[in-house]
Parts: C-alpha cells; structure tokens; sequence
C-alpha cells in the first residue's frame, strides 16, 4: 500500500493526521478529547476509527479511535503510522487488579501482559510488550503536574473481557483463573485490551507508544469487600494524556526530533 494513498480503514491520507496521536478505544471518546485540541476538526469516521486533528502548542496532532481488541487497535496504529504518526498514547479504560488501584485512579502501563493474540503475529513471545521510555516518562510528569492519583506498572491484555469478568463460566476456566492469580501474585495493576498488541506493533514499526487509563473499578477489591465504586468520568486520563503529549512536543522541539 502506497504511503499517500487513502488508508483503507481509517480512510485517511497523509496530512490527514500529526505526528502525535491519542488512542481511545471509544469512537464517542474522540471528541472529547479533541476538545483539548486547539481548533479541532473530524477528519473521518469509517468502522471503529474515527479521527480528529487539530493542534497543541502549534504542533499537529490527531485522536484516532481503535475499537475493542489488538487486531483492530494494530491497524489503526499501522495505517495513522503509514501517513506520518510516529508517537502514540493510549488513552483507554481498565478495571484495576491490585488493591490500591482504585476507582477514579489513572494508570500508566510501563508494561503489558501479553495474553492476547494481535501481538503474536508482530513479536515471538519471549519478547517483551512494554511502552517507549520517553512516553511512559512523560505520561509520569503529567500525572504528577495535574496531582492526579496515578500507578505505573505492568498491565494485563486479553483478548476476551467477559474471560476476565466471568472466567468460571468458561470451559477454560483452568487457564483463566491460574493466570488470573499469577496476575495478582506479580502485582500487575490492571487489566485492558490494547495495549500489548500497540506496544508489540511499534517496537515493531519503530514508533513510540504509551498508555494511561482510567481505573472503572476493581474487582478484586470489590472480592477483598474493600471499598468499591463504579465511575465512568475519564476526565483525568485524558488530560494526563493531553499533558503528556505537549511535554512530548515541547522535548522534540528541544531535542531538535
Ligand atoms: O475504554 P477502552 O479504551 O475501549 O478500553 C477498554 O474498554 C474496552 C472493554 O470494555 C476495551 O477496549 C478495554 O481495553
Ligand atoms: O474491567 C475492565 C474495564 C475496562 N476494560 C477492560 O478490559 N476490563
């Protein structure tokens, strides 16, 4: 595929997009977010993706939606990085694992449990799905400027969400509920979707990419009887991610990327 062609899910073309982007797994989240931007303009909605640009600090960027799941979330991410992205924060939801991440926390994966199948068909399994150490860095210093209740750590990704809602209703509940307790036992923080099949394509790409996430709920504190809600407002993941990106733009800019 030609690199100024039309991609041909997310429908755009080069200079359609920055070279900084924002990864929601929500379409509905695209606005949002692109309302951080200044002068924000959708650019297409096609399937999952749609995709806004406008900019921040002058610099182009875009927010582009991957759907649910590795397979469609690695397309997004080939197809933004065939017309000019280069540098990737997800912006997503989890359900927190350990018990002091709670409700309304943000997380930021260092890491990523690999227990999905997108990222098998980009890196054997010996390699590691971790996030790029300028973005996870800056995705820190963000958290920290907005005193937002942050973890860093690795995460769990999985292929199917009610496996790790309802594992015992599985017939391979064997598996799921192991792994699930080597989960806790290594102190993973959370669980999502996306982010090893995004950290394993950039690697391979070469392009750099980072997570944060807004915690929902735990369900293992929830199982501990500790204090439990549910929350939807995202709010604070999604300015750690606007935050982090400028840091990012205005670091290239010193660095002269
Ligand atoms: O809210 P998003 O970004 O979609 O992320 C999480 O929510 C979805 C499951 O409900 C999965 O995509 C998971 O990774
Ligand atoms: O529990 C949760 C919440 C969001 N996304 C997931 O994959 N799991």
């Amino acid at each position: 595929m030609q690199k100024h062609e039309l991609q041909f899910h997310i429908k755009c073309k080069k200079g359609d997009v920055g070279r900084y982007c924002i990864l929601p797994g929500d379409p509905g989240r695209c606005e949002k977010i692109a309302a951080y931007f200044d002068d924000p303009v959708k650019v297409q909605s096609n399937r999952e993706y749609t995709t806004y640009t406008g900019t921040l600090l002058g610099e182009k960027v875009s927010v582009c939606s991957t759907g649910i799941g590795g397979p469609s979330a690695v397309i997004a991410m080939e197809e933004l990085a065939a017309i000019g992205a280069d540098t990737f924060i997800r912006v997503g939801t989890c359900g927190g694992i350990a018990l002091q991440v709670q409700s309304d926390d943000v997380v930021i994966a260092t890491g990523a449990v690999r227990h999905e199948g997108a990222s098998r068909e980009y890196a054997p399994i010996e390699f590691p799905a971790v996030s790029d150490y300028h973005v996870q860095e800056a995705l820190v210093a963000a958290a920290k400027a907005l005193g937002k209740p942050w973890h860093a750590g690795v995460v769990q990704c999985k292929d199917s969400f009610y496996g790790q809602h309802d594992p015992r209703r599985m017939p391979v509940s064997y598996e799921l509920q192991n792994k699930w307790e080597a989960w806790k036992r290594l102190g993973v923080l959370a669980s999502e979707m996306e982010s090893a099949a995004l950290f394993c394509c950039a690697s391979a790409l070469g392009v750099r990419c980072g997570s944060c996430f807004h915690v929902i709920w735990n369900q293992e504190r929830e199982a501990a009887g500790l204090d439990q809600k549910e929350s939807h407002d995202l709010a604070a993941a999604i300015e750690v991610g606007v935050e982090a990106l400028k840091r990012l733009i205005q670091e290239d800019r010193a660095a002269d990327r």
